[in-house]
C-alpha cells in the first residue's frame, strides 16, 4: 500500500519491530518532518563522500531540526573505497565524537555509502540507527532497501557484512538531476532485474519508458523507483536473511561480481557488471531449454536500450569467472549455484555444479 502526502508517496518494508518506511518524492531532502522522526536521540553523524557533499550535504542538514550534535564526516569516492579501512574512519570519528548508542547514522550517497554506513551502524557498539538517504538510482531503487551492509574483499564482492536495518528510507528524486548518464544506466540494470525475475508486466513498461527514464523524465522516474522498492520490500519482508527467494536478486550477479572483483573495483560501475551478467543468465537459461531465441533476445534489447554492456572484459576466460563464482555467497558446499530465467518475468535458483554447459558460456560469450 502507498500512501501520498503533499507529493512524497510512502511505502513500508514490513520487518515486525523492524519496520521502517521508504518516502519517495522531489525536494524531501531539506524537510525536517521526512527525517526527524526517525533520529534515535540528539547524537547524529552524517557520513557522504566528497562527491555528494558539495551537492546535498547542505540541504540534508537543513531538514535537521530540533537541539542536535551534528557531525559530519567526508569520505573518498569510488567503489575501491568500499573497505573495511573507510568503515573504521567511521568509527574512529563516532568515538572521537564521543557518540554513544542514542546515536544515529545518516548515509548520504550511492551504494557504497549506504553499505558501508549501514555497516558501520551494525558493528558500532553492537549496533546503532541509521538512515538510508540514497543519491543514485541504483542505491534509491536498491541497495537503499533491505538492510544488507558491508564491504569488499579483494578476493570478492561484499564478503563481510551484516543484515543491518535502517530506521528510514528517505528517496528525493531530484537528487537524480545531478546524476552522470553512465551512473543512471547502471541503476537501470537494478530496475530491469526486478522485471525479470517477477514482474513481467513491469518489464513492459520499461521497454516503453527507457527513452524517458534515460531522459530522466519525473514522471516515469517515480512510477520506476516505487515499484521497484515495492517489488524490494515483498521479497525482503518475506525473506529478510536470504535463506529462499531473497536469492533471486541476485540475478546476473554472480558472473557480474566475478567481473567487478577481476577488473578492480571501480573499473566496471556494479550496474553494468550485473548488465552484462544478466545476459549472461538469460543465454545459460536458454542453453537449458526454459528461454527461447526470442526471449534471449528481449533480454539482451532491454539491457542495450539502458546503454548497460551485452559483453564481459576480454581479459577474462572461463577459469578467471570460476575461481572468483567459487567463493560466491550462494553457494553450498562446493556447489555453485546461478539465478536463472525459467522464463521472462520468472527466475529461479539453479545448481550449477560445473557443467560443460556453464563452461562452455563462460568460454564463448561475446568479448569487449
Ligand atoms: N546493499 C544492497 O542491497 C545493494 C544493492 C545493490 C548494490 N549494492 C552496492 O552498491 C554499490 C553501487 O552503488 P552505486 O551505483 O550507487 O555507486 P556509488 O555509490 O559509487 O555511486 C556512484 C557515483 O555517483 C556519485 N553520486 C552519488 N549521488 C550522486 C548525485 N546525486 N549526483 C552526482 N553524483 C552522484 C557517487 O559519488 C559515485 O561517484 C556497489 O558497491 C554494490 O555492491 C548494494
Ligand atoms: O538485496 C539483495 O538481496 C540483493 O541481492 C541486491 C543486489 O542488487 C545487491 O547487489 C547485493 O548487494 C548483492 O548481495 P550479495 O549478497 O550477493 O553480496
Ligand atoms: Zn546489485
Amino acid at each position: 500500500m502507498t500512501q501520498v502526502v503533499d507529493a512524497v508517496r510512502t511505502l513500508s518494508v514490513s520487518l515486525d519491530e523492524r519496520s521502517y518506511p521508504i518516502h519517495i518524492g522531489p525536494g524531501l531532502l531539506g524537510e525536517s518532518r521526512w527525517l526527524t522522526p526517525y533520529l534515535a536521540g540528539r547524537q547524529v553523524m552524517i557520513v557522504t563522500n566528497e562527491t555528494v557533499a558539495p551537492l546535498y550535504l547542505e540541504r540534508l542538514k537543513a531538514g535537521l531540526s530540533g537541539e542536535l550534535e551534528v557531525r559530519e564526516l567526508v569520505l573518498p569516492d569510488g567503489e575501491q573505497y568500499k573497505s573495511l579501512e573507510q568503515v573504521s574512519r567511521i568509527w574512529d570519528a563516532l568515538l572521537e565524537a564521543g557518540f554513544n548508542r542514542r546515536c544515529t547514522l545518516i548515509a548520504l550517497g550511492g551504494g557504497v555509502i549506504g553499505d558501508m554506513v549501514g555497516y558501520a551502524a551494525a558493528c558500532y557498539q553492537r549496533g546503532v540507527a541509521f538512515i538510508q538517504v540514497p543519491t543514485t538510482l541504483l542505491a534509491q531503487v536498491d541497495s537503499s532497501v533491505g538492510g544488507k551492509t558491508g564491504v569488499n574483499h579483494p578476493r570478492g564482492k561484499n564478503m563481510i557484512g551484516a543484515f543491518w536495518q535502517p530506521k528510514a528510507v528517505l528517496i528525493d528524486t531530484a537528487t537524480l538531476a545531478t546524476l552522470p548518464p553512465r551512473e543512471l544506466s547502471a541503476g537501470l540494470a537494478e530496475v530491469i532485474k526486478y522485471g525479470l525475475i517477477r514482474d513481467v508486466a513491469f518489464l513492459g513498461w520499461l521497454e516503453d519508458k527507457m527513452a524517458a527514464l534515460r531522459a530522466l523524465d519525473d514522471e516515469a522516474l517515480v512510477v520506476a523507483i516505487e515499484r521497484s522498492c515495492r517489488l524490494k520490500a515483498e521479497i525482503v519482508a518475506e525473506d529478510e536473511t536470504e535463506q529462499g527467494v531473497r536469492a533471486l536478486l541476485n540475478l546476473g550477479h554472480t558472473f557480474g561480481h566475478a567481473i567487478e572483483a577481476h577488473q578492480g573495483y571501480g573499473n566496471w560501475l556494479h550496474g553494468e557488471a550485473v548488465g552484462a551478467g544478466m545476459a549472461m543468465a538469460a543465454e545459460l537459461s536458454r542453453a537449458l531449454g526454459w528461454l527461447n531465441e526470442g526471449d534471449v533476445a528481449r533480454v539482451q534489447a532491454i539491457i542495450e536500450s539502458a546503454g548497460l554492456p551485452l559483453e564481459v572484459p576480454d581479459n577474462m576466460n572461463a577459469e578467471d569467472f570460476l575461481s572468483r563464482m567459487r567463493l560466491d555467497k550462494k553457494n553450498i558446499d562446493t556447489r555453485l549455484r546461478l539465478v536463472l530465467l525459467k522464463s521472462v518475468g520468472d527466475a529461479c535458483v539453479f545448481d550449477a555444479t560445473p557443467s560443460a554447459m556453464l563452461h562452455a558460456l563462460l568460454e564463448d560469450f561475446p568479448r569487449r
